[in-house]
């Protein structure tokens, strides 16, 4: 396994504030241990990715981070809160400081694009109108669809969802935000405008991105860290420059995207299952 980024690679001080801190952590479902003994951070400013095959964990890594997935052990901490034990209203205090950008978008198709962004503001902030109106547009700009904000839902194209998504997820400014494959469904150029907004973001709004991705090019050119799951624990972790010059064979077949190696494609093989084909009579 590579160290973690050396600090001299970053722009970050020893000082820059951890607002994501998994500490050996083990996240399971029942008894499916999905990632064992992970310890992870991120601090403000920061853009790290997180890659891994299909079902190595990634998502199961957010679900934990914004509190909907308990730790089987370890220490999870966000904005330097343990989540442990947390109750209801300061989970919920400490979610209204986060973004999250799903996978499928989770967009409300009877609602306009405008409306679309604007939604977390109006459930979330007193704002008037005009502010609103204000910060919806300069959101929608950002990601190249101020003049799209009339449009219904069904009128725009797989691709400008996933910006309008994206403008969602940033729109009230958070500290920090997950972005579930920010990538996926986008075309060249609109991946590129995605990759610069993230990395702008936390540049200027010194908010930390957390970025679970298949794309290397993209989150390699954007991310200060990458950490790398797979086989049920963290595999790498560093700066793009070493884990480009990493040898492990994880690392690599991930990273030079060869069908044969050690990145598992087979789903495996479980107890449930076994148990599940005697119920149906066939061979596991
Ligand atoms: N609610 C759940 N109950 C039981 N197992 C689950 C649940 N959600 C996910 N899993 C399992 O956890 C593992 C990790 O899933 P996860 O969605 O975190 O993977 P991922 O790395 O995000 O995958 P992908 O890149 O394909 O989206 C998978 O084996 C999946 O089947």
């Amino acid at each position: 396994m590579t160290s973690p980024a050396d600090s001299s690679s970053t722009r970050f001080t020893s000082e820059t504030k951890t607002v994501l801190d998994f500490e050996r952590v083990t996240l399971a479902y029942g008894d499916f241990t999905v990632l064992a003994d992970l310890s992870m951070s991120v601090r403000a400013s920061e853009v790290v990715a997180v890659m891994g095959g299909s079902g190595s964990g990634k998502t199961t890594l957010m679900r934990a981070a914004t509190g909907q997935l308990g730790v089987k052990s370890g220490e999870l901490k966000v904005f330097g809160h343990p989540l442990s034990g947390i109750g209801r209203v300061e989970l919920e205090r400490l979610r209204q400081r986060m973004g999250v950008l799903f996978q499928h978008g989770a967009l409300f198709t009877d609602l306009d694009v405008f409306e679309n962004v604007a939604f977390p503001l109006r459930e979330h902030t007193r704002l008037n109108e005009a502010e609103i109106a204000d910060k919806v547009l300069h959101n929608l700009e950002a990601v190249g669809l101020r003049a799209a904000a009339h449009l219904k839902l069904s009128e725009v194209s797989g691709g400008m969802a996933r910006r309008v998504a994206l403008a969602r997820a940033i729109v009230r400014e958070p500290e920090l935000v997950f972005y579930d494959e920010p990538f996926a469904g986008l075309d060249p150029i609109s991946m590129g405008v995605a990759a610069r907004l993230i990395r702008s973001l936390s540049d200027k709004l010194g908010c930390a991105s957390v970025v679970i991705t298949h794309d290397v090019p993209e989150s390699f050119e954007i991310a200060d860290t990458v950490y790398i799951v797979g086989q049920g624990k963290l595999k790498a972790s560093g700066s793009p420059e070493s884990l480009n010059e990493s040898t492990d064979p994880y690392v690599r077949q991930f990273l030079d995207g060869a069908p044969d190696g050690p990145v598992a494609f087979d789903y495996p093989l479980t107890d449930a299952f076994e148990k599940w084909c005697q119920t149906k009579g066939v061979k596991p």
